[in-house]
């Protein structure tokens, strides 16, 4: 490689396994790298998709080697930093930076396991303990001469350190600053940028002194006059201040590192438990003759960023937040540079963080420099991840133009050593005289006064020890007692927690068997709501059904009673116009069989809708029922009453028609006929409609007595009583236990005796249901078969011919009165000729009278004790004639041309003139025909 030749930068990823936080957080993988090594291409799907669509999906980036995670710390080694390390041991300036989001390696990377084993490294020890290591191997085994030198700093909040540092905490570190170095050793060499100024104490930076080293030297552990070295190196950055360290092996490099490390800035973090909180740069300065005189200088910087992860992510809080914030300054940057450097602009910004410009030399400059991202593979970084990937491939168009380093000559390098040997050699010398110390003065005072300081802290410190013991034995006595009690409040809490369980699991019952019983109550209300609607219609329909009878009784008893009252007037009339009582009586029948049929009907209609309710509804309502019932059965009883009235009136007429035919017509045996019939049909009727109504009311009685006190009460006393115990129990029991935790076991024992009195009453009340449903049951069937058994009787009373027959029976008698009635008329008819003939002949007699009134006298007598034998009697106040119809036989046939058949007597009974004497009765016989009336009277003489 020509010297002026460019050389882009090495960029390796290395990307670890899955964490364990990532596991947990199963955080799935979306790198796609190789499991070692053997590719230099790196995806990652951001999306997390899977199959086709996470190929679509995921971004590439190319660089010069990826690792995947079974790459171990060897091969990281052997492939990124040997090649760099041997270009280091043969004078190059080299650089290797690891770069990437907290947590992802790099300190794994950089440092790793830097412990030694029985002096040897593990296989953890990252580049560090490596180059150190292979650096003295490699020395040794060409057996130059060769000066070693380390120095570690690190870059926090912008603030540069020295981490091998030992000066004492209570005098003041003295302060690194950086200089940009105009001295260069190799002029001709130097950067371009390398143009600030000189630094303050770079004295000694003699331009192109060629120092031929001895090989025998073997420089001091002690540090170098500070700046002494630094300053005369070809290096483009001067650290003032900065300590170096000569190193005799790599045993004491390690040393050296882990001092270093030890003073490192760490925290834990959100993301990583040992998170590195700054930029470190560990720096190996080599020595090594070259030819003759000379010495070839170069420089290996082994550089840890800081994360770069995202500050919110991180978790980073205050100091945090403002490390992450000056960090991500640092690396921001950083990436400008990279960008900037990528693409070639004129203008670098390596001066606006202290990080750019302690990199200056290895980003662009004249070093050659790796680069390893490292990388997390998990989803949940996917973000940083592409972030530092594309850091990464940017970087790799960074270019340099690595130069071997600079020359020192041997003189100059002996020189510079020994006058620091003489130093450290006075200052020994000055202790052996003075007993093994050695001190100014103002040292020793100085010194003095700390250390009685000290004392004093220590007196102070023994006090506060002493006093923190007894302090801390009271506080271990309390701690422990303090422990007891949680251990036992734990313990009451548990049974509390339980408890508390417990509680809830029967506040639960308890909601479900309230909100049971609220969907019960409901249901009992809609049922009663049901009932109520249906009870109403039963009432109007009962109303209907009485006024209905009302009327048809009324208007038939009514129009009974007037048609019979009509034939009575006829009766009681001339006897001309005949009756019909067959319409009355076939109106009657009628009337009758339709009161029978509306009242079948109606009944069987009432009776099976309040089965059909009965049935349908829950037995719950009986209760109601029981009530709208019995005001039923009073509007039913009220109305057998007044149907019994009704009855009795129409009987009471009929004992009339009885009495006065009795009384006035039936001197026969058909008398006793009509009246058996007559009250056998009333008597027919009367058991009919008795036994109808007693039926109906029977069968309501019975309804009500087998429900009675079972259903609805009970019911409705049990839920309202369930409801009321669960509402009164449930309140104080949610707030006592609400309110103290000590009310639970009261609340415990409430709760059980709750629940054995619900348990009681929702059984009593199953039970109470059960019964009332079986007894609604029974009451249905018993309606039933009462229902049938009245429609049997209804049919029983519509298949009576007893009251057909009779009403026949009747019929024909009243045709053959109605004969004997017209022959009684027709006989009327002539006997009334015959009085009027008779009459005549009296007035003849009367008129005679006044001729010869004794003659005439006796005359009218005989006539008359001819005619009947008995004594008139006086007329009536109506001046009609009283008739007495006598059933007999003519005696005197021979004075009558009629037949010997029956004969009536008629005793007429005339209101005598006022001529005419009271005491002279006239009487006639006479003779009647029962089917012709061929009336002779008998002539007076
Ligand atoms: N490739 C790897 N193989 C095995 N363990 C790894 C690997 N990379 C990282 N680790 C482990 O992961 C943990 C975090 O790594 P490390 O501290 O090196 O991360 P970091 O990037 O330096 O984080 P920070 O920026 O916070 O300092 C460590 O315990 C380390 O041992």
């Amino acid at each position: 490689m020509s010297e002026e030749e460019e050389l882009n930068i090495t960029v390796a990823v290395r990307c670890r396994g899955r964490n364990e936080k990532e596991v947990k957080a199963k955080s799935s993988v979306v790198v796609a790298v190789p499991d070692i090594t053997g590719t230099n291409e790196v995806s990652v799907n951001t999306t997390g998709d899977t199959g086709i669509t996470a190929q679509i999906n995921s971004k590439t980036y190319t660089v010069d080697r990826v690792f995947g995670p079974s790459a171990d710390q060897s091969l990281i080694f052997k492939v990124i930093a040997e090649p760099l390390f041997q270009d280091f041991i043969k004078g190059y300036n080299c650089t290797v930076l690891v770069y990437g989001m907290t947590s992802t390696g790099k300190t794994y990377t950089m440092t790793g396991d830097e412990r030694l084993y029985d002096g040897e490294l593990s296989e953890g020890a990252g580049i560090i303990p490596r180059v150190l290591f292979k650096l003295f191997d490699a020395l040794d085994a060409h057996n130059d001469d060769y000066m070693i030198k380390c120095s570690f700093i690190e870059l926090y909040n912008e603030e540069l350190k020295d981490l091998l540092d030992e000066t004492p905490d209570s005098s003041m570190p003295k302060k690194l600053r950086i200089f940009d170095s105009v001295t260069n050793l190799n002029s001709s060499r130097s950067s371009s940028r390398n143009s600030s100024p000189k630094p303050p104490e770079g004295n000694n930076t003699t331009a192109k002194r060629r120092v031929r080293a001895n090989a025998i030297y073997k420089p001091s552990r002690s540090p170098i006059a500070k700046s002494t070295l630094s300053s005369e190196l070809n290096s483009a950055i001067h650290i003032q201040n900065l300590q170096e360290f000569h190193i005799m092996d790599a045993k004491e490099g390690i040393r050296l590192l882990q001092r270093g490390l030890r003073h490192r800035q760490v925290a834990s973090t959100k993301m990583n438990d040992v998170s590195s909180r700054s930029h470190t740069i560990f720096t190996i300065m080599l020595y090594r003759k070259c030819n003759g005189e000379s010495f070839r200088v170069s420089k290996m910087n082994l550089v840890d960023l800081a994360g770069s992860e995202n500050i919110s992510r991180s978790g980073a809080q205050n100091q945090r937040a403002k490390e992450a914030g000056s960090i991500n300054q640092s690396l921001l940057t950083l990436g400008r540079v990279i960008n900037s450097l990528a693409d070639k602009s004129a203008h670098i910004p390596f001066r606006e963080s202290k990080l750019t410009r302690l990199l200056q030399d290895s980003l662009g400059g004249n070093t050659k420099t790796a680069l390893i991202a490292t990388i997390s593979p998990a989803k949940i970084n996917s973000e940083e991840t592409s972030s530092t990937l594309e850091y990464a491939t940017k970087a790799k168009n960074i270019k340099n133009k690595p130069q071997v380093g600079s020359f020192i000559m041997k003189d100059v390098l002996v020189k510079n050593v020994t006058a620091e040997l003489v130093k450290i050699r006075s200052d020994l010398l000055a202790t052996k005289s003075k007993d093994g110390i050695y001190m100014s003065q103002e040292n020793y005072k100085e010194l003095t006064n700390e250390l009685e300081n000290y004392k004093t802290e220590v007196q102070e410190c023994k006090r506060a020890i002493e006093r923190l013991s007894t302090q801390n034995g009271l506080i271990s006595k309390e701690k422990r007692i303090t422990n007891e009690v949680n251990e036992s409040q734990k313990l009451k809490i548990k049974k509390l927690s339980n408890n508390i369980e417990f509680l809830y699991d029967k506040i639960d019952r308890q909601h479900r068997n309230e909100q049971e019983l609220s969907n019960v109550v409901q249901e009992l209300m809609r049922a009663l709501r049901t009932m109520q609607n249906s009870l109403k219609v039963y009432e109007d329909q009962g109303l209907r059904f009485q006024t209905e009878m009302e009327r048809v009784l009324y208007e038939n008893i009514g129009s009974f009673k007037h048609s019979l009252l009509n034939e009575i007037e006829k009766l009681k009339g001339t006897g001309e116009e005949s009756f019909d009582i067959d319409a009355n009586v076939d109106s009657l029948s009628k009337e009758l069989n339709r009161i029978y049929d509306f009242i079948n009907t109606s009944t069987i209609e009432i009776c099976q809708k309040f089965i059909n309710k009965v049935s349908e509804q829950t037995p719950n309502y009986l209760q109601d029922i029981r009530t709208q019932v019995e005001s039923i059965t009073k509007v039913v009883g009220s109305y057998s009453s007044d149907l019994m009235m009704h009855l009795s009136s129409i009987s009471e007429e009929y004992n009339h028609l009885k009495d006065y035919l009795n009384e006035h017509f039936f001197k026969n045996n058909f008398q006793d006929a009509l009246d058996v019939h007559v009250d056998r049909t009333y008597h027919q009727l009367k058991v009919s409609a008795n036994s109808i109504f007693l039926k109906l009311r029977e069968m309501m009685n019975e309804e009500l007595e087998t429900n009675k006190e079972i259903m609805m009460q009970s019911l409705k006393n049990a839920a309202s009583e369930v409801v009321a115990k669960e509402m009164g129990l449930l309140d104080p029991v949610k707030q006592a236990w609400e309110s103290s935790l000590e009310n639970i076991n009261e609340c415990d024992k409430l709760n059980s005796g709750f629940e054995k009195d619900i348990g009681n009453v929702v059984g009593e009340v199953f039970q109470r249901i059960n019964k009332g449903r079986l007894s609604s049951e029974i009451a249905i069937s018993e309606a039933n078969s009462d229902l049938s058994r009245f429609q049997g009787a209804f049919q029983a009373l519509q298949s009576n011919d007893v009251i057909p027959d009779s009403m026949g029976g009747i019929k024909r008698k009243h045709d053959m009165l109605k004969l004997k009635v017209q022959d009684s008329a027709s006989y009327i008819e002539a006997a009334t000729q015959k009085f009027s003939e008779i009459d005549k002949s009296i007035q003849g007699l009367l008129n005679l009278q006044t001729v010869s009134q004794p003659q005439n006298e006796s005359r009218i007598e005989g006539l008359l004790e001819q005619l009947d034998g008995r004594p008139l009697k006086p007329l009536g106040p109506s001046g009609k004639t009283p008739m007495r119809i006598t059933q007999g036989c003519i005696t005197n046939s021979d004075q009558l041309s009629l037949p010997r058949k029956r004969a009536y007597s008629i005793s007429p009974i005339r209101e005598l003139d006022g001529n005419r004497k009271a005491s002279s009765p006239l009487k006639r016989k006479v003779a009647v025909d029962n089917e012709n009336v061929p009336f002779t009277s008998q002539k007076i003489e």
